[in-house]
């Protein structure tokens, strides 16, 4: 029997939590050159959405470029959707930044109009993740919160726990990232998957990441996640494989019945 699945909800022209998992590919570029110049290898390679990572991006800092940047990537993207991710360092990021420039900078992604989708880490101040979401859900833009356990994997309980506080501050889609050590840890972020997507209201987004972790990128259609992270180029964390890849495995594991 076909698992149950959540909500769907829409990015663009995407219909995230239903049907097959989508293939998000991540841009790393550090300059307006180079991220543009990412996109035509992107775009041949059909991806559901593209991700652009800020925190790689030498001129996140100032709230001009980083408009100008993103109107421009969402221009040369046509259709595909556009997530903005600045991920912090303490969550495995590229860039460290005080908590009031990290909303800062999420403020004026979102103020720039140019972004379907906000990246909101969820362990950060309360107030300032839900003014975040308040302000990007009157833009009509998807918030996928987040949170990444670069060490180690939470016990079963504890991931699905975290997700469902993210549904519990307005999250539209929850994301959890995690390290296995053993097979065993796969299996729990699995099963957590697994159970979340059968309890909260919203779809889900999760990964073990390196080598070990690399089934939980190809498996979403079993487990429940509805993103897999795939690379054109640059990963932007370990275990990515390249979507040329990733695609014929995700339609072989598709659930027709
Ligand atoms: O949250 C995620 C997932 C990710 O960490 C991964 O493991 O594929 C890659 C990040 O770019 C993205 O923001």
């Amino acid at each position: 029997m076909r698992p149950m699945r959540n909500k769907m909800v829409k990015c663009r022209n995407l219909k995230l939590g239903v049907g097959r998992p989508k293939i998000a590919v991540p841009i790393t570029g550090h300059t307006m050159a180079d991220i543009l110049a990412a996109v035509p290898a992107i775009k041949a390679a059909q991806p559901d959405l593209v991700e652009w990572r800020i925190d790689f991006y030498d001129a996140v800092m100032d709230p001009v470029k980083l408009q100008q940047t993103g109107q421009q990537l969402r221009a040369v993207l046509g259709d595909i959707a556009l997530l903005t991710t600045f991920r912090t360092s303490g969550e495995g990021g590229n860039l460290a930044l005080t908590e009031a420039a990290y909303f800062d900078i999420c403020a004026t992604a979102l103020a720039g109009g140019y972004t379907d989708a906000l990246d909101l880490e969820r362990y950060h101040d309360e107030t300032a993740v839900k003014r975040l979401v308040a302000q990007a859900h009157q833009q009509n833009v998807v918030v996928i919160m987040s949170n990444h356990d670069f060490e180690q994997t939470p016990a079963q309980s504890d991931i699905v726990q975290r997700l469902a506080s993210m549904v519990d501050w307005g999250a539209d889609i929850a994301k959890m990232a995690v390290m296995p050590q053993s097979a065993a840890d796969v299996l729990t972020l699995l099963a957590a998957t697994n159970e979340a997507q059968q309890t909260l209201t919203q779809p889900v987004i999760t990964m073990a990441m390196g080598d070990l972790g690399k089934v939980s990128r190809l498996a979403g259609e079993v487990f429940g996640s509805c993103l897999s992270f795939a690379t054109v180029g640059a990963a932007s964390a370990p275990g990515q494989i390249s979507v040329e890849r990733l695609r014929p495995i995700l339609d072989e594991l598709t659930l027709n019945n």
